[in-house]
């Protein structure tokens, strides 16, 4: 590792009051994340620690976030926001819901070379993670779905009161129309939309908290696929969250 990526992962530490423990097994993610095989187009340490790190902790911004028990990562992917918070939130219980079984194997390699052990990997779609039902104070996502397809994912994987984040990108008004009528379908309300900067060029970086605000009705979730192909809400808008570069 470099010495600028480690400086970097120095800054982040002290940003967020993390303890210096902290500091090993998020500079192992990046290792494990340094390899060809690693399912993410962001790879080299000195890009991914922004790309995945830096954005990914960007959620400790939220009292919601440090304070969760249960937090729950869809559409985890090579594992962010999900391996970094673990990282962060020793105290956190945090489950990466992942579809494709080689991602999981990655995240969970990830999590053992970091020796990360309050992570735990769910290789399923998110709408059949029966387990998760009601269970969980946070659900993140990031580059997942459009917002209200998100929304529908979370809400019965929340419990009432919980928060659904979403790392999302340049807000776009047809997107977040879709997902107010889709939460008010679904038990939840928009309770803020937060920019964020978590590293210099992420210009546009926006954290959507939708709060579980009503039990969501018993026909959520729907049949594995219905959320994207029949949208709540009617039109979809557009989906601005990929990952920032
Ligand atoms: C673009 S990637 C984003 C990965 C990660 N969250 C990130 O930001 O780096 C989206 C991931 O979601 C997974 N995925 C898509 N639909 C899903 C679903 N319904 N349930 C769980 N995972 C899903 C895909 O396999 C893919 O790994």
């Amino acid at each position: 590792m470099s010495g600028a990526v480690d400086a970097r992962i120095a800054e982040l530490v002290a940003r967020y009051g993390l303890p210096d423990e902290s500091t090993r097994p998020l500079a192992q993610l990046l290792e494990a994340l340094d390899d060809e095989h690693a399912p993410t187009t962001v790879r080299a340490p000195e890009e991914a620690i922004d790309v995945h790190l830096a954005d990914s902790l960007a959620g400790l911004e939220l009292p919601a976030i440090r304070d969760a028990r249960s937090i729950a990562d869809l559409g985890a992917g090579a594992g962010f926001p999900g391996l970094p918070l673990a990282v962060a939130l020793p105290k956190a219980r945090i489950t990466l819901v992942e579809s494709i079984a080689r991602k999981c194997a990655f995240i969970s390699a990830a999590a053992r070379a970091a020796a990360i052990e309050n992570a735990e990997v769910v290789a399923a779609r998110a709408e059949e993670w029966a387990d998760g039902i009601g269970r969980n104070d946070v659900v993140t996502a990031r580059a997942l779905a459009p917002l209200g397809v998100l929304a529908e994912y979370a809400a019965p994987l929340l419990r009432e009161g919980g928060l659904l984040v979403a790392w999302k990108g340049r807000r776009d008004d047809d997107e977040e129309r879709v997902a107010a009528a889709a939460a008010a379908e679904l038990g939840l309300e928009i309770e803020e939309i937060r920019p964020v900067a978590p590293y210099a060029g992420a210009d546009h970086r926006h954290l959507h908290l939708l709060r579980k605000v009503a039990p969501t009705p018993a026909r959520f979730p729907r049949r594995p696929g219905m959320a994207r192909k029949r949208p709540l809400g009617a039109r979809v808008g557009g989906s601005s969250d990929r990952p920032q570069r």
